[in-house]
């Protein structure tokens, strides 16, 4: 493996994560220089992509031809968890020793990983770079989102315990389910909508009637399960059978995995994940109790200063109404976090509120940077 390696294997790059990170890609002109093969696991022998400047990309190569995934030193993948754990192992096993980018949760804390977030973490990675670690991981969604926010207190070592109780967009469960919540908001507004023309009908009328659409099983649910329009869900991913859900359990494990943290260092992180009816960007609440007090202005110094992306939004309702939404954070790599201020709890209890686009940071922009780190390039 060379230091410049520049034949990269994309796979999975035609699904919701994968095409942003084609237009990150692409807007960062990350392509030039470049030798990018396009795998698929559906139509192997179509047409590559275009990349503006790269000439013919030739056609899509079978994603589980280990062959031909096996002659690339690099491969970056957001196909899923499935064929992560279909391909990777065996790749391995037949001795490739190339860099495995992945989006997916699949590798995340398998002790030869490591979780990237290199804002956050870029001594984590050069010093895993330098030991010839192979496997590099984007982190889940919301903790990266958490960690961009609030890199300069966690960093800083200011953190003794965090809780963070979230509000996670529909696109957090894939492209299905954000056109399900919509076709669920359509549907209770079409079942009302006469009523609703008319000023003068009775609002309990209204609400009767909704609810009766949300409660009669005929709203389609099909990926949710339960319906997400004019509701929550107070539950994401899978049941640990312990009283928490794994995407609970990623907040403590993944944060500390990054912050290169273990052991009696280990932070605690915990809280309630929650799925609401937004569409890509996730939102949490955060308690933290600090190691120390510390004044407010001094708090936002501190995370307006650690990165380039995180913006402290002035704690008025104005500031916070306009900036430090989903509909404010989407499509942006700014990570608005403000509500800060002191808790009645004591003085060394702070709240903060964090907003981030859940394919951006949450996903795609962790990985296309660590291309750009494993190529030398960034
Ligand atoms: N959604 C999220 O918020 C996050 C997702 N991730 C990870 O990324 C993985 C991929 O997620 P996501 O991008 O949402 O998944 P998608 O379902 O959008 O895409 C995954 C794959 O599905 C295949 N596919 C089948 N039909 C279509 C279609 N009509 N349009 C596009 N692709 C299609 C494509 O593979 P092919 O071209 O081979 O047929 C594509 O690469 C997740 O499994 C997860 O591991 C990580 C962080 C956040
Ligand atoms: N579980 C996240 C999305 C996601 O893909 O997370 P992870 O990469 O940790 O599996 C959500 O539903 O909002």
């Amino acid at each position: 493996m060379t230091s410049h390696p520049a034949a990269v294997g994309f796979i999975g790059w035609r699904g919701m994560v994968g095409s942003v990170l084609m237009d990150r890609l692409r807007a960062e002109n990350d392509f030039t220089g470049l030798e990018p093969v396009f795998f698929s696991t559906s139509d192997a022998g179509g047409a590559a992509p275009a990349v503006e400047g790269l000439g013919d990309t030739g056609t899509l190569q079978d994603a589980y031809d280990l062959e031909a995934l096996a002659k690339l030193p690099v491969l970056v993948t957001t196909q899923g968890g499935d064929y992560t754990t279909a391909v990777h192992g065996k790749l391995r096993a037949g001795g490739w020793d190339g860099i495995w980018i992945d989006a997916a949760s699949t590798l995340r804390m398998s002790d030869d990983a490591v979780i990237v977030l290199d804002p956050v973490n870029r001594d984590v990675i050069d010093a895993a770079l330098d030991r010839g670690v192979k496997d590099f991981v984007g982190g889940n969604c919301t903790v990266s989102c958490m960690l961009m926010g609030l890199g300069g207190l966690f960093r800083n070592d200011l953190v003794e315990w965090a809780t963070s109780m979230t509000y996670q967009a529909a696109s957090g469960g894939g492209a299905r389910h954000m056109r399900e919540v919509l076709r669920q908001f359509g549907d209770l507004n079409a079942s009302v909508a006469r009523e609703l023309a008319d000023p003068a009908s009775a609002i309990l009328e209204i609400d009767r009637a909704v609810l009766a659409r949300q409660r009669g099983g005929e709203l389609d649910t099909a990926q949710f399960g339960v319906p997400l329009a004019g509701s929550l869900i107070p539950w994401i991913d899978a049941d640990l059978g312990d009283g928490r859900s794994r995407e609970e359990w990623k907040a403590q494990a993944e944060t500390n995995k990054i912050l290169g943290r273990s052991g009696a260092d280990t932070v605690p992180v915990d809280g309630l994940c929650v799925r609401i009816a937004a569409m890509r960007s996730h939102s949490q609440a955060l308690t933290l109790k600090l190691r120390e007090e510390i004044p407010v202005a001094e708090i936002e110094r501190l995370l307006d200063a650690d990165n380039e992306w995180a913006t402290v939004v002035p704690n008025t309702k104005e500031d916070s109404v306009r900036d430090l939404t989903p509909v404010a954070a989407s499509g942006s790599l700014q990570i608005p976090v403000g509500r800060i201020r002191p808790l009645s709890m004591g003085p060394q209890y702070v709240s903060a509120f964090t907003v981030g686009d859940q394919l951006l940071w949450g996903a795609a922009e962790p990985v296309r940077r660590m291309l750009k780190i494993a190529l030398g390039a960034l």
